[in-house]
């Protein structure tokens, strides 16, 4: 909510309007990203997305508090997963990974196994005890 009357990039804001920042636009602006809409986590290695860039857990006053929880989590039950148990492709076919619509941006072509998944994060959670430590 702008707290005064502004201008942001030649447009006039009145005090009390309601900004929302288009994070998803930003993310893929070839403008700020080399080669945008590529998968390439070997970018933040050089520092690429220092900066206001990369912003998933949203900036200023009310960032997300959790965002560092978040992180460790995400990178331990990543690392955890890897670590114990075999992957292997089920198809040679790319998954299709193209965005639907609504506000948490589920898949627009939902993944076939699904209660594959389901039971293999249930076994990951009990039998094998990978996880557990979580
Ligand atoms: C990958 C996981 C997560 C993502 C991507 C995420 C992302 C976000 C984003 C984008 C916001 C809005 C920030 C803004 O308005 O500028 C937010 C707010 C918030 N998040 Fe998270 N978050 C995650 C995990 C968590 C966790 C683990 C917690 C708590 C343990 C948490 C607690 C909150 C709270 C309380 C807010 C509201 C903050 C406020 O409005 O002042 N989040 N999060």
């Amino acid at each position: 909510m702008s707290s005064a009357n502004c201008t942001i990039e030649g447009y006039d804001v009145p005090s009390g309007t309601m900004l929302l920042v288009n994070a998803w636009a930003i993310h893929r602006d070839p403008k700020v990203w080399d080669d945008a809409t590529s998968f390439k986590p070997e970018r933040f290695e050089n520092g690429e997305g220092n900066g206001h860039k990369l912003m998933p857990f949203g900036i200023g006053r009310r960032t997300c508090p959790g965002a560092s929880l978040a992180q460790r989590i995400v990178s331990l039950t990543l690392g955890s997963l890897i670590q114990s148990f075999e992957w292997e492709r089920v198809t040679t076919k790319e998954v299709d990974i193209n965005e639907g619509s609504g506000i948490t941006m589920p898949k627009a072509m939902h993944y076939k196994k699904t209660r594959a998944i389901a039971a293999f994060f249930l076994a990951a959670f009990t039998k094998n005890g990978a996880i557990a430590y979580l």
